[in-house]
């Protein structure tokens, strides 16, 4: 069992080492073996680049502070666990290994993201991986994936619905469209059982050119897939990129539930950042295991006559592990002298190599203090969404500007998603600026946009107010709708902590009511993630408490506010301004604009010509330029 230590998560390359433990911070250890079943799972997904574990002090980073190499240490010793207990364990990734820190998007220009941290996961054992949609929004990131990645997990890579576009190799004049992976691997684990898996993506409409989603309802109506699940395998294993719940998980599911009534179906699904746990039946379970190497899942089955051809309900297990060394060390039965080996060590410092070779820890300034997403309201002084729209983007983008220089007034517009993390207090490096803001979208802008209209263009975004939200409720709808398909799920994650923290403050209150009555102290504990998902039994294995949340819109816009770095300088409704947005949104800003215009009647129509680059920084460029000028 393990020992009563913390380990002390360092800034690993990635920034100033110079923090100490004198801050009363402590990571709470699980206190729950895993169950074991015939066959047992461990769970990634979203990854999304974190390969170094969380490194902050502040909570509840230091839940999440193992490395990758720690992490293969506890695979290699639980595989040794399954192994004298003759079981199964495999190791599942459900994509979107692309786009989240300095490992996989810091590599110098004219290199490909993600290439060089790939080389890290195929450190591993894994037995099934699926692609996810970041591994589709540049082509060349896709293409390294088809010629470099699944090239050595020789046909484990799955991508059953996903297709890239690659010059036809018996004639390099013309091109074919072939699966980025494989489409279906069939393999017997090492207790002899037959599987046989897939790899699907969700719907995802936002694919780069040259690439290819193909919807999960057509996919199933495939000879190939038909032909693939024809033979009945002990179990069928579906890996993928798709949330477990609301999504369409059902459609494959039922396919081979027409053919294979009992067979046992394991689900591992991602990409909506959540934990989560469905059971479509009495023989299948489904999970989905959170995020950025904060959560690592554990499915575990035991079947009946130790095969799968029964027709009851199976015994199913599901766990949702800390990733940090306590959590390791606890179910592997080591301890901070016997946990490590080399193995993951030097996968650990393989990736500091690696992050030192990208200077990630390059200082741009030092911030003032935390800003959050989502533990502080927006708009306020800790909002890392007001800190990126009112102070980070006007500043950064006024830099060698001749547009401001001149006086042009400028609002700027960008979706609160292309935020994807927290910033925190002290040294603000290269590997804290593409972790807060990893995509390289451009800043285009519409001119001399009248203020009148461009006032109400965020509204019309995030559908405020009572008008427009009637006029507006249909193409609302079709937008989210169309935004989902291109890969937005911040909504899905935001209610999923929305409503643990409301049930928090219910329990707290309840607790303080018990509390007067009886006289007695709460018990604290540490936070983190509070997970209610609908399969039997308590999944985090961690108790925690859950975080402070405030919901935040969808857009966020530098209008109206005071700490606008650009003073708008607007005398009337009819002042022009710069309408400035990610490239990202685009469609969405053009069109509503043209409505808006339709509607007063100006008569203006603006198309895409009408669209200018409005300054050559990239999105992902913005806070270290801000940091420079204004934390230095
Ligand atoms: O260029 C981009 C690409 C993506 N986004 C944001 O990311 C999500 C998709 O990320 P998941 O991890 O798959 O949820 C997308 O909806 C946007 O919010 C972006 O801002 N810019």
């Amino acid at each position: 069992c393990s020992d009563e230590h913390v380990h002390l998560p360092a800034k690993r390359g990635l920034g100033s080492p110079s923090l100490s433990l004198g801050l009363g911070w402590t990571i709470a250890a699980p206190t729950r073996p895993l169950e074991w079943g015939d066959l047992n799972v461990l769970h990634t997904t979203d990854t999304h680049g974190w390969l170094l574990g969380h490194q902050e002090l502040s909570p509840p980073e230091p839940n999440y502070s193992g490395t990758f190499g720690d992490f293969a240490d506890f695979v290699q010793h639980m595989k040794e666990t399954a192994l004298k207990k003759r079981v199964d364990l495999l190791l599942l990734d459900s994509g979107d290994i692309h786009d989240g820190t300095g490992l996989s998007d810091g590599s110098p220009p004219g290199t490909i993201d993600g290439h060089d941290s790939n080389q890290f996961l195929k450190r591993l054992p894994y037995d099934a991986l699926a692609i996810g949609n970041h591994e589709l929004y540049v082509y060349n990131n896709t293409f390294d994936m088809y010629s470099d990645f699944a090239l050595h997990w020789k046909g484990r890579y799955l991508s059953s619905n996903v297709n890239i576009t690659v010059p036809d190799p018996s004639d390099s004049s013309q091109n074919v469209s072939v699966p980025v992976g494989s489409r279906f691997a069939k393999f017997r684990t090492l207790m002899g059982r037959r599987v046989t898996s897939l790899g699907v993506l969700f719907d995802f409409t936002g694919f780069v050119d040259g690439t290819n989603v193909q919807p999960v309802e057509d996919m199933v109506k495939e000879q190939w897939f038909a032909e693939a699940i024809e033979e009945e395998p002990d179990l069928f294993l579906l890996v993928g990129h798709m949330p477990v719940s609301e999504d369409n998980w059902p459609i494959v599911f039922d396919a081979i539930r027409v053919i294979h009534p009992t067979t046992p179906i394991l689900i591992f699904g991602g990409h909506a950042h959540v934990r989560d746990c469905v059971q479509l039946d009495g023989r299948s379970m489904a999970l989905a295991s959170g995020r950025y190497m904060e959560t690592v899942g554990w499915m575990s089955v035991k079947f009946d006559n130790k095969q799968s051809s029964g027709s009851g309900n199976l015994t199913f297990s599901r766990r949702y592990l800390d990733t940090n060394r306590l959590t390791y060390e606890f179910h592997t039965g080591r301890n901070n002298r016997t946990f490590e080996t080399w193995y993951g060590s030097s996968i650990t410092r393989g990736l500091e190599e690696l992050a030192e070779n990208y200077d990630l820890s390059f200082e741009y300034g030092i911030a003032p203090r935390d800003y959050t997403i989502s533990r502080d309201p927006y708009p306020s002084n800790g909002s890392s969404l007001t800190l990126f729209i009112e102070e980070a983007v006007p500043i950064a983008l006024a830099v060698n500007n001749t547009r401001i220089a001149e006086g042009i007034p400028a609002l700027f517009l960008t979706n609160s998603g292309s935020q994807r993390f927290d910033i925190f207090q002290g040294s603000f490096t290269k590997n804290d600026e593409l972790t807060a803001s990893p995509y390289t979208n451009e800043f285009w802008f519409l001119s001399n946009v009248s203020y009148g209209i461009a006032n109400q263009v965020l509204a019309v975004l995030n559908v405020e107010g009572s008008d427009l939200r009637k006029r507006g409720l249909e193409r609302t709808r079709k937008r989210m709708e169309e935004m989902y398909k291109r890969g937005d799920v911040e909504m899905i994650y935001n209610k999923w902590l929305e409503e643990m923290y409301a049930r928090e403050v219910a329990r707290a209150r309840e607790l303080e009511l018990d509390r007067r009555a009886d006289n007695t102290t709460d018990i604290v504990s540490t936070m983190g993630y509070v997970t209610t998902d609908s399969c039997p039994g308590i999944g985090d294995d961690t108790p925690h408490t859950a975080l402070p949340f405030f919901s935040t819109p969808g857009y966020i816009s530098s209008i109206d506010s005071p700490s606008t770095a650009a003073p708008l300088n607007i005398t009337s409704d009819s002042t022009p301004v710069d309408v400035v947005f990610v490239d990202f949104i685009a469609e969405d800003v053009l069109e509503i604009i043209n409505d808006l215009e339709a509607e007063s009647g100006s008569g203006k129509v603006y198309t895409e010509d009408d669209v200018g680059l409005y300054h050559n920084l990239l999105s992902n460029q913005v806070l270290g330029v801000f940091a420079q000028e204004a934390w230095n």
